[in-house]
């Protein structure tokens, strides 16, 4: 199978984060896509974290209930400890073996990821599906890949996905200021965030 692993903190998770899932199953003839909650961000400070883990597993188990080809992982749902990526991606082949994978995430994703630990790993052991983001255009995205490549001998294909200007940031902040939040995650997951007082 073709497996497309779509990482984050999903604070809340977001359409931005949906439409990736679809775009890349459809683009790159996936079988399923697999939502990865990271339990404790290797870059992101514990007070950082607005959210328990467990709010937001339910939010992505809510927005990806509508898809037969969208999954849960919770191979780095772990409170307290670091996930790396590499090494999920070393487990997902020896658990799963016989299978692809790829790994599907943003432009500020692609930028820092001479950053991640044994960032190295993830050239070795996926194929990279990066979608645009912000203010980097087509022409910064192939600059990147292509360095990337050239560098590492990286496995890295465009994602192309429609451009949204969202992130789980705004969301958060909308929703502490007691703004909409409404089509920006799916219904239910607005009315989780509501009915759990969360980002108040
Ligand atoms: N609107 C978007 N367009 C393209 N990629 C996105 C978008 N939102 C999130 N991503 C990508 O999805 C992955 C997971 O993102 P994450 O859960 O951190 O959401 P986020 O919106 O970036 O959150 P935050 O604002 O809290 O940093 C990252 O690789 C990120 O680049
Ligand atoms: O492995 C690392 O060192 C590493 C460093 C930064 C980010 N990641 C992963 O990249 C994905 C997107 O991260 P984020 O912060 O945008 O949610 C998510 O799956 C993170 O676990 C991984």
């Amino acid at each position: 199978m073709k497996i497309g692993i779509m990482g984050g903190t999903f604070d809340p998770i977001h359409i931005g984060h949906l439409l990736l899932g679809e775009f890349a199953f459809e683009e790159f003839n996936l079988d399923e896509i697999w939502f990865l909650p990271n339990g404790n961000p290797p870059h992101k400070d514990a007070e950082e974290m607005d959210t328990s883990l467990k709010h937001r597993i339910e939010m992505v188990k809510l927005a990806i209930s509508g898809s037969p080809h969208f999954k849960l992982s919770l191979h780095e749902a772990k409170e307290g400890i670091h996930s790396y990526t590499y090494q999920t991606m070393l487990d997902f082949h020896k658990m799963y073996p016989g299978n692809q994978f790829y790994f599907i995430l943003g432009a500020d994703s692609l930028f820092a990821i001479e950053k991640w630990k044994y960032f190295k790993g993830m050239f070795t052991t996926c194929t990279i599906l990066a979608a645009m983001r912000d203010d980097k255009d087509v022409g910064d995205m192939k600059k990147q890949i292509s360095y990337l490549k050239k560098k590492y001998n990286a496995d890295i294909e465009l994602l192309r996905a429609p451009l949204l200007e969202i992130s789980s940031t705004t969301i958060r902040k909308r929703a502490a200021m007691g703004l909409t939040v409404h089509y920006m995650v799916p219904d239910t997951v607005a009315d989780y965030i509501k009915e759990h007082h969360l980002y108040m």
